[in-house]
């Protein structure tokens, strides 16, 4: 079935978030779409849509995320106007997208992989190992504090809320001595002068998806299926498609902290896999590689594994 084109008159419709990590991501969808078929920027139209997640006057900055609860925070708007036909693609950071779309709407379109590792931000020092005892750690993520905590109890982790800009900031004002970004964030915004060490994933086992950017489209809509079709890279998509089984079968909680990365290998896929408790008081991990193409089947294999191990209740706890 040939498809009719966007055009400046009839432009395809971008959903995304407002912020500048957002932003970068739908340009960078826009150049791909407008190379792939060789239409012109006019032929796309970049439609910036407020989610709950965004709206200051809906949450307070102070207030963890994790007490808010995320599930589809940053996604539930740019759904909505999806179904409703006010755009016809929405760009997400997959680190933030739940498991599943709702009726109508899937995602089969992923960007290829940015740097899936976390930064250690900091002006004073460059590896956690030498942060002094008592140092006081920034961060809003429940896996990077579980983490943290888990190899050095000794330190002290305050939550740090706002987008990249502000935490910034804050450790510019000395709130606290570093902090935690996404390598592929940093980089998406080309901010080359931020103090960065990047950590090694033995070390410090990023979020399932993290670096990776899915495009999210209707079910029924042919023309955005054909075109997001000559986008997708399918390297990052089986990786995906083996932690996001892996995330699915946890049924995590938005309280437990949750850590999974796949990689290939010629014909091999390795998924490695992390949950803890969110005081870091106790961790387990473990790996399990295979055909690539069984990815999703090794996801739940390596969940079950971790569930069996973390023990009934690992859960359900709400600690302090
Ligand atoms: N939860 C916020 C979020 N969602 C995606 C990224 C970074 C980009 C990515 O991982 O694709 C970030 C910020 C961060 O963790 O530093």
């Amino acid at each position: 079935m040939t498809i009719d084109l966007p055009t400046p008159d009839q432009p395809l419709n971008i959903g995304t978030r407002g912020s500048p990590l957002a932003l970068a991501q739908a340009y960078e969808t826009r150049e791909r779409l407008s190379k792939a078929f060789d239409l012109p920027f006019e032929a796309f139209n970049i439609v910036v849509i407020k989610t709950t997640g965004d709206d200051r006057t809906l949450i307070d900055a102070d207030r963890p995320l994790k007490e808010i609860g995320n599930k589809g925070l940053f996604t539930k708007e740019i759904e909505e106007a999806m179904l409703e036909g006010r755009i016809d693609i929405a760009v997400h950071s997959m680190k933030d997208m739940p498991v599943a779309q709702p009726e109508g709407l899937m995602l089969d379109c992923y960007l290829p992989r940015e740097d899936v590792r976390d930064a250690f931000i900091s002006h004073n020092v460059t590896r956690i190992a030498d942060l002094p005892s008592g140092a006081i750690v920034g961060t809003s993520s429940l896996r990077r504090r579980a983490q943290l905590m888990n190899r050095r109890p000794d330190l002290n982790v305050v939550e740090f809320r706002g987008n990249l800009q502000t935490r910034l900031k804050k450790l510019e004002d000395g709130v606290a001595s570093c902090t935690f970004l996404a390598m592929a964030g940093l980089n998406r915004l080309k901010m080359d002068d931020v103090p960065k060490t990047a950590i090694e994933t033995d070390d410090m086992l990023p979020a399932v998806a993290q670096g990776a950017i899915g495009i999210e489209r209707r079910v029924n809509d042919e023309r955005a299926a054909q075109m997001l079709a000559a986008i997708h890279d399918t390297p990052t998509g089986q990786r995906l498609a083996a932690e996001r089984a892996f995330l699915e079968a946890l049924d995590g909680s938005c309280e437990t902290p949750i850590a999974g990365l796949a990689e290939l290998d010629g014909d091999t896929l390795r998924l490695r896999g992390e949950v803890l408790r969110p005081d870091g008081s106790e961790a387990h991990a473990d790996e399990i590689s295979g055909p690539i193409a069984n990815g999703a089947e090794m996801g739940k294999t390596l969940a079950r594994t971790l569930l069996d191990r973390a023990g009934p209740g690992f859960f359900d706890w709400h600690g302090a």
